[in-house]
């Protein structure tokens, strides 16, 4: 039996699978990392921690193993996207990576459009200036950290970084370079108009690569530290969310995911670059070949959950935490929550707006809060499904995936609050499945991501929407969408204070 390695450098650990070639999950591991959030609005992890932490995690794998380790025949990757990792002519870090979560950036997305122009950044990358994204990074570096960006000689995207330091071999793949803003999506190219109008060098980008496309194997020093085989082949792989699709089967038009990690993602495949959304959802290359997909955002979904937990109840896991939430009828009595505890992308680009809970009562007890956050990050999605109904699409089964999978009454929710239905999958590791099959299709086991699919995605069960929590949740939509406008203002006053 042969093997393939997926790794998805995501933001609240890396996570890592072995995979057989029938698409079983052989071994699984995650090893976590420290996320720093030194002030509102910031949000960096040291690329240091990533690579520790993987090497960690693959020499556990193989210690485990008891096949040969040169049947493990490739590996690939899927990583959290937009995150600004600086490096210096050696090609060392030059300072903590910024990441996708980091909101800091609101001038710099100004002066973007006051450069490029609005209908010009959105004709070239089909995306609008989000703080988010890595163009807005590297513009706060050059105009904070002058020194600092002097040094710089190319920025990569964490997980680009991570194959990197793996294999010593420097790129970008492209659906990740799609999430910088510096990118020609329809072109497939890095937009030398943009750099020019942002004065930016364009040697800082990257040479860029297919998500199939094999970079070379991992290096002496590497299959030294991990006891994997220095035979094995390293393939791109790809953003997070474009592997997660593919781990999701989300490979032609008509189908839709759910991921819910530490962002909350609704995506749905697009055949070109031509649909227009007007930036309200996202637009980027999916790793399938000359492929695509469009998604809505919720910048902090488990994240909320995460931190809700943490602060009331750091010593109990999630399944303690969420044990008694189906005895809280859907609605959770009148309490509202909104996940913007660092801002939001959709359907609200919004740096300054914050969180908050509408509608407690002497009645309400620990758990109608924790039902709650889970509606409220639900109700968050569903502004992004309503976006793409309105555009047309049509969405009538969703595949969720993600550590928002695991619990099934959150599940249950999901098809309660969106009215479809809800598929969960064997593994809900959508991204890591994803550059697990990436590195099956460039091993040569199968001669397509489609091909591939059929195999290696695996239903465990199917969520349909209980009728009456269905109109419960209709009536109840209107009111969250109305907390967003009415607080608006008052976080922004609040700001002041953080
Ligand atoms: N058992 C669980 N039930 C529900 N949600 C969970 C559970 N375990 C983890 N989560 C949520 O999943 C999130 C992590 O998901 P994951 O896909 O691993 O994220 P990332 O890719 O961002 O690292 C956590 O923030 C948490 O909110
Ligand atoms: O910013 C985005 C997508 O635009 C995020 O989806 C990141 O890619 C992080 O993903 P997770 O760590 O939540 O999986």
């Amino acid at each position: 039996m042969k093997y393939v390695i997926g790794i998805d450098l995501g933001t609240s650990a890396v996570k890592i699978l072995l995979v057989n070639q029938r698409g079983d999950v052989i071994q699984e591991r995650s090893k976590s990392y420290p996320l720093f959030q030194e002030r509102s609005g910031y949000s960096e992890q040291n690329p240091k921690d990533w690579l520790d932490q993987t090497i960690l995690g693959l020499s556990d794998l193989i210690r485990h193993f008891d096949g040969e380790v040169e049947d493990i025949e490739g590996i690939s990757f899927s990583g959290q996207m937009h995150g600004l990792v600086l490096l210096d002519k050696n090609y060392q870090v030059l300072r903590n990576a910024i990441l996708w979560n980091d909101t800091r950036t609101t001038k710099e997305c100004q002066q973007i459009y006051a450069k490029v122009g609005k209908e010009r950044l959105l004709k070239i990358t089909k995306n609008l200036a989000l703080e988010g994204f890595t163009l807005p990074k590297i513009l706060w570096v050059e105009n904070n950290e002058p020194d600092i960006f002097q040094k710089a000689t190319k920025f990569l995207l964490p997980k680009d970084y991570l194959r990197y330091q793996l294999t010593g071999k420097l790129h970008m793949e492209y659906s990740d370079a799609a999430g910088t803003l510096l990118f020609n999506i329809s072109e497939k190219k890095w937009s030398k108009e943009i750099c020019e109008l942002l004065e930016i060098d364009m040697d800082l980008c990257p040479p860029l690569i297919e998500s199939c496309h094999e970079v070379g194997t991992i290096s002496l020093e590497i299959a030294q530290k991990t006891g994997l085989s220095p035979s094995t082949r390293v393939f791109a792989g790809g953003a997070d969310n474009a592997c997660g699709a593919i781990g999701a089967g989300i490979l032609e038009n008509g189908k839709t995911m759910l991921s819910i990690g530490t962002s909350g993602v609704v995506l749905t495949y697009e055949e070109n670059a031509e649909q227009d959304f007007q930036g309200k959802v996202h637009y980027f290359n999916h790793s399938v070949p000359d492929g695509f997909y469009s998604m809505g955002v919720t910048l902090s979904a488990g994240h909320s959950l995460d931190w809700f937990k943490n602060v009331f109840a750091p010593e109990e896991d999630f399944n303690e935490f969420l044990e008694d939430i189906d005895t809280v009828p859907a609605g959770s009595n009148g309490l509202l929550f909104t996940p913007y505890i660092s801002g939001e992308r959709t359907p609200h680009v919004d740096a300054n707006i914050r969180g908050s809970f509408i509608g407690m009562d002497h009645s309400h007890r620990r758990k109608h809060f924790i039902r709650a956050v889970l509606e409220g990050i639900t109700f968050s999605l569903k502004e992004s499904i309503e976006i793409f109904r309105k555009n047309g699409k049509e969405i009538n089964s969703i595949i969720s995936i993600g550590g928002g999978a695991r619990n099934p009454i959150w599940l249950q929710m999901q098809a309660d609050i969106f009215n479809t239905k809800i598929i969960k999958l064997k593994s809900e590791q959508g991204p890591a499945m994803g550059a697990a099959m990436i590195a099956a299709v460039g091993c040569g086991w199968f001669d397509n991501l489609q091909e591939c699919a059929q195999t290696f995605i695996q239903v465990d069960k199917v969520y349909y929407p209980i009728q009456e929590h269905v109109e419960q949740y209709k009536k109840i939509f209107p009111l969250y969408k109305n907390v967003y406008f009415t607080t608006k203002t008052l976080s922004k006053e609040l700001m002041k204070f953080k």
